[in-house]
């Protein structure tokens, strides 16, 4: 509980200044989905490349922690686990709705 208590704010930081925050793990087939989404926004310049930012939960040290810490700040375990603007927006079915109703651009904007 100590380390999460540390990473806690560390997470809380990445999450308020970058407009898009994604944890993932490399295997995870809806983070890929994300990925990809995410990536298609960038390639559209809907979104900067430098906007997102990455934390790769099965590659980092004390990647555990970080989930750990994750699931006290938003409620989710489950990754991909994204912020947009600050907000919690979910999953990947989550992104995946904002996009298929045009709000994920408009977030993006
Ligand atoms: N409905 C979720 C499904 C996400 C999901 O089930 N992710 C798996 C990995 S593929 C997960 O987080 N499992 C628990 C874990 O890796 O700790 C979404 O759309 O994002």
């Amino acid at each position: 509980m100590a380390a999460i208590n540390k990473l806690i704010p560390i997470i809380k930081k990445s999450i308020e200044t970058n407009k898009v925050f994604i944890a993932h793990k490399t295997y995870c087939p809806y983070c890929h989905s994300t990925l990809n989404l995410i990536n298609e926004k960038i390639r559209e310049n809907i979104l900067k490349k430098e906007d997102v930012y990455y934390l790769e939960l099965d590659t980092i040290e004390d990647g555990a922690d970080y989930q750990d810490a994750l699931q006290e700040i938003s409620g989710q375990r489950t990754v991909p686990n994204i912020y947009i603007n600050n907000k919690h927006i979910g999953g990947n079915s989550d992104l995946q709705t904002l996009n298929s109703t045009g709000e994920l651009d408009k977030l993006l904007k």
